[in-house]
Protein backbone atom coordinates (compact mmCIF):
# COMPACT_ATOMS: atom_id res chain seq x y z
CA UNK A 1 0.00 0.00 0.00
CA UNK A 2 0.79 3.70 -0.55
CA UNK A 3 2.20 4.98 2.37
CA UNK A 4 0.09 8.58 2.91
CA UNK A 5 2.41 11.47 3.41
CA UNK A 6 2.12 14.30 5.90
CA UNK A 7 4.52 17.45 5.20
CA UNK A 8 5.37 19.06 8.90
CA UNK A 9 4.79 22.97 8.09
CA UNK A 10 7.36 23.30 11.04
CA UNK A 11 9.87 23.40 7.77
CA UNK A 12 7.91 26.23 5.99
CA UNK A 13 8.83 29.33 5.33
CA UNK A 14 6.81 31.44 7.93
CA UNK A 15 6.88 34.65 5.97
CA UNK A 16 5.32 33.12 3.56
CA UNK A 17 2.79 30.66 5.17
CA UNK A 18 -0.38 31.16 3.56
CA UNK A 19 1.52 30.60 0.13
CA UNK A 20 3.11 27.05 0.81
CA UNK A 21 -0.34 25.91 2.89
CA UNK A 22 -2.27 27.10 -0.91
CA UNK A 23 0.86 24.83 -2.55
CA UNK A 24 -0.30 21.76 -0.44
CA UNK A 25 -3.23 22.13 -1.17
CA UNK A 26 -2.46 21.65 -4.74
CA UNK A 27 -0.12 18.75 -3.80
CA UNK A 28 -0.62 15.37 -3.08
CA UNK A 29 -0.24 15.19 0.57
CA UNK A 30 -2.72 13.70 2.65
CA UNK A 31 -2.67 15.42 5.57
CA UNK A 32 -0.66 18.90 7.21
CA UNK A 33 1.36 17.71 9.74
CA UNK A 34 1.38 21.00 12.46
CA UNK A 35 3.63 20.67 15.22
CA UNK A 36 3.08 22.24 18.16
CA UNK A 37 5.86 22.87 21.11
CA UNK A 38 5.89 24.97 24.36
CA UNK A 39 9.31 24.99 25.85
CA UNK A 40 8.43 23.13 28.35
CA UNK A 41 7.67 19.39 27.22
CA UNK A 42 10.34 19.65 24.80
CA UNK A 43 13.50 22.36 24.56
CA UNK A 44 11.64 24.67 21.60
CA UNK A 45 8.97 26.68 20.96
CA UNK A 46 7.21 26.42 17.61
CA UNK A 47 3.45 27.91 17.30
CA UNK A 48 -0.09 27.50 18.49
CA UNK A 49 -3.56 27.72 18.54
CA UNK A 50 -3.86 30.56 16.40
CA UNK A 51 -1.65 29.48 13.77
CA UNK A 52 -3.46 26.07 13.42
CA UNK A 53 -6.71 27.78 13.23
CA UNK A 54 -5.66 30.29 10.43
CA UNK A 55 -4.02 27.03 8.41
CA UNK A 56 -7.13 25.21 8.74
CA UNK A 57 -9.38 28.32 7.23
CA UNK A 58 -7.68 27.82 3.69
CA UNK A 59 -5.98 23.91 3.57
CA UNK A 60 -7.89 21.55 1.97
CA UNK A 61 -6.27 18.91 3.94
CA UNK A 62 -7.04 16.77 6.98
CA UNK A 63 -4.77 18.87 9.86
CA UNK A 64 -2.87 16.02 12.12
CA UNK A 65 -1.77 18.32 15.10
CA UNK A 66 1.49 16.63 17.02
CA UNK A 67 0.91 17.88 20.49
CA UNK A 68 4.51 18.50 22.05
CA UNK A 69 3.65 19.82 25.04
CA UNK A 70 2.75 19.40 28.76
CA UNK A 71 -0.70 18.85 30.14
CA UNK A 72 -2.42 18.31 26.35
CA UNK A 73 -5.57 17.81 28.26
CA UNK A 74 -5.79 21.65 28.88
CA UNK A 75 -5.76 22.45 25.15
CA UNK A 76 -7.62 19.49 23.19
CA UNK A 77 -11.37 21.72 23.03
CA UNK A 78 -9.19 24.24 21.74
CA UNK A 79 -7.13 22.57 18.91
CA UNK A 80 -10.45 21.00 18.18
CA UNK A 81 -12.28 24.28 17.83
CA UNK A 82 -9.54 25.35 15.63
CA UNK A 83 -9.29 22.73 13.09
CA UNK A 84 -7.37 19.45 13.88
CA UNK A 85 -8.79 16.89 12.31
CA UNK A 86 -6.13 14.36 14.17
CA UNK A 87 -4.55 14.91 17.85
CA UNK A 88 -1.58 13.42 18.66
CA UNK A 89 -0.41 13.71 22.09
CA UNK A 90 2.97 11.75 24.07
CA UNK A 91 2.40 8.93 26.22
CA UNK A 92 5.48 10.98 27.65
CA UNK A 93 2.97 13.91 28.66
CA UNK A 94 -0.09 12.02 30.12
CA UNK A 95 -0.49 10.62 33.02
CA UNK A 96 -4.18 9.68 32.38
CA UNK A 97 -3.95 8.64 28.75
CA UNK A 98 -6.69 6.86 28.51
CA UNK A 99 -9.06 9.85 29.82
CA UNK A 100 -7.07 12.10 27.52
CA UNK A 101 -7.85 9.80 24.72
CA UNK A 102 -11.48 9.83 25.42
CA UNK A 103 -11.15 13.62 25.42
CA UNK A 104 -10.17 13.60 21.93
CA UNK A 105 -12.75 11.55 20.93
CA UNK A 106 -15.78 12.94 22.29
CA UNK A 107 -14.34 16.51 20.47
CA UNK A 108 -15.32 14.37 17.39
CA UNK A 109 -11.42 14.42 16.70
CA UNK A 110 -9.03 10.88 15.41
CA UNK A 111 -6.93 9.98 18.63
CA UNK A 112 -3.56 9.25 18.60
CA UNK A 113 -0.62 8.65 21.07
CA UNK A 114 3.10 9.63 20.10
CA UNK A 115 5.92 7.11 21.67
CA UNK A 116 9.19 9.29 22.03
CA UNK A 117 12.92 7.25 20.56
CA UNK A 118 13.20 5.89 24.67
CA UNK A 119 9.71 4.29 25.34
CA UNK A 120 8.65 1.18 24.05
CA UNK A 121 5.93 -0.27 22.17
CA UNK A 122 4.89 -2.20 24.68
CA UNK A 123 3.39 0.33 26.78
CA UNK A 124 0.55 1.05 24.27
CA UNK A 125 -0.58 -2.89 24.90
CA UNK A 126 -3.66 -1.73 26.67
CA UNK A 127 -4.89 1.53 25.16
CA UNK A 128 -3.70 0.35 21.07
CA UNK A 129 -7.54 -1.05 20.27
CA UNK A 130 -8.76 2.60 21.30
CA UNK A 131 -6.16 4.59 18.87
CA UNK A 132 -7.11 5.63 15.56
CA UNK A 133 -3.12 6.45 14.90
CA UNK A 134 0.40 5.63 16.69
CA UNK A 135 3.04 8.15 15.89
CA UNK A 136 6.24 6.85 16.52
CA UNK A 137 9.39 9.18 16.41
CA UNK A 138 12.48 9.01 14.73
CA UNK A 139 14.26 11.67 16.46
CA UNK A 140 14.07 13.37 19.83
CA UNK A 141 11.12 15.88 19.63
CA UNK A 142 11.74 19.21 19.41
CA UNK A 143 13.36 20.35 16.36
CA UNK A 144 12.90 19.64 12.30
CA UNK A 145 16.36 18.66 10.69
CA UNK A 146 17.80 15.70 12.65
CA UNK A 147 19.06 12.59 12.19
CA UNK A 148 16.85 9.24 11.62
CA UNK A 149 16.77 6.61 14.40
CA UNK A 150 17.25 3.95 12.51
CA UNK A 151 16.01 1.74 15.85
CA UNK A 152 12.72 2.84 14.63
CA UNK A 153 12.31 0.07 11.95
CA UNK A 154 12.24 -2.30 14.62
CA UNK A 155 9.43 -0.70 16.82
CA UNK A 156 7.49 -0.17 13.51
CA UNK A 157 7.51 -3.84 12.87
CA UNK A 158 6.80 -4.79 17.19
CA UNK A 159 3.73 -1.91 16.57
CA UNK A 160 2.46 -3.86 13.36
CA UNK A 161 2.65 -6.98 15.55
CA UNK A 162 0.83 -5.30 18.47
CA UNK A 163 -2.17 -3.81 16.11
CA UNK A 164 -2.73 -7.30 14.33
CA UNK A 165 -2.76 -9.03 17.59
CA UNK A 166 -5.05 -7.06 19.04
CA UNK A 167 -7.37 -6.51 16.21
CA UNK A 168 -6.87 -2.78 16.05
CA UNK A 169 -7.49 -0.29 13.27
CA UNK A 170 -4.52 2.34 13.81
CA UNK A 171 -2.28 4.02 11.28
CA UNK A 172 1.52 3.83 12.15
CA UNK A 173 2.98 7.07 11.55
CA UNK A 174 6.49 7.72 11.82
CA UNK A 175 8.04 11.73 12.32
CA UNK A 176 11.84 12.65 11.96
CA UNK A 177 14.44 12.74 9.71
CA UNK A 178 12.33 10.83 6.29
CA UNK A 179 13.86 10.95 3.41
CA UNK A 180 13.47 8.65 0.47
CA UNK A 181 16.04 6.50 2.03
CA UNK A 182 14.53 5.50 5.35
CA UNK A 183 10.99 6.11 3.93
CA UNK A 184 11.29 3.32 1.72
CA UNK A 185 12.37 1.41 4.51
CA UNK A 186 9.66 2.50 6.59
CA UNK A 187 7.26 1.60 4.29
CA UNK A 188 8.97 -1.72 4.35
CA UNK A 189 8.48 -1.81 7.90
CA UNK A 190 5.37 -1.46 8.24
CA UNK A 191 4.47 2.19 8.17
CA UNK A 192 0.95 3.99 7.26
CA UNK A 193 1.91 7.91 7.05
CA UNK A 194 5.24 9.26 7.08
CA UNK A 195 5.76 12.78 8.19
CA UNK A 196 8.67 14.91 6.07
CA UNK A 197 9.66 18.11 6.79
CA UNK A 198 13.01 19.20 6.26
CA UNK A 199 13.36 17.35 2.73
CA UNK A 200 9.60 18.59 1.44
CA UNK A 201 10.36 22.02 1.94
CA UNK A 202 14.62 22.16 1.80
CA UNK A 203 13.63 21.39 -1.66
CA UNK A 204 13.61 23.41 -4.56
CA UNK A 205 10.73 21.14 -6.17
CA UNK A 206 7.92 20.08 -2.63
CA UNK A 207 4.98 18.97 -4.82
CA UNK A 208 7.44 16.13 -6.57
CA UNK A 209 8.83 15.13 -3.04
CA UNK A 210 5.83 14.59 -2.11
CA UNK A 211 4.76 12.65 -4.90
CA UNK A 212 7.89 10.78 -4.72
CA UNK A 213 7.49 9.58 -0.91
CA UNK A 214 3.98 8.44 -1.96
CA UNK A 215 5.44 6.17 -5.02
CA UNK A 216 8.22 4.72 -2.88
O1 LIG B 1 7.86 16.52 15.41
C1 LIG B 1 8.81 16.99 14.82
C2 LIG B 1 10.01 17.44 15.57
O2 LIG B 1 9.82 17.27 16.91
C3 LIG B 1 8.77 17.17 13.32
O3 LIG B 1 7.51 16.76 12.84
C4 LIG B 1 9.87 16.37 12.66
O4 LIG B 1 11.09 16.64 13.17
C5 LIG B 1 9.82 16.57 11.15
O5 LIG B 1 10.91 17.25 10.74
P1 LIG B 1 12.04 16.66 9.75
O6 LIG B 1 11.33 15.96 8.63
O7 LIG B 1 12.71 17.93 9.36
O8 LIG B 1 12.90 15.74 10.55
FE1 LIG C 1 5.95 16.17 14.41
Amino acid sequence: MMPKIAPSILAADFNHLGDDILMLNESEADFIHCDVMDGHFVPNISFGIPIVKQISEITEKPLDVHLMISNPDQFIHEFAKAGASWLTVHYEACVHLHRTVGAIKEQGVKASVCLNPHTPVAVLEDIVSELDMVLLMSVNPGFGGQKFIPNTYKKVKQLRTLIQEKNAECLIEVDGGVNYDTGKLLKEAGADVLVAGTFVFGSENPKEIIQNLRDL
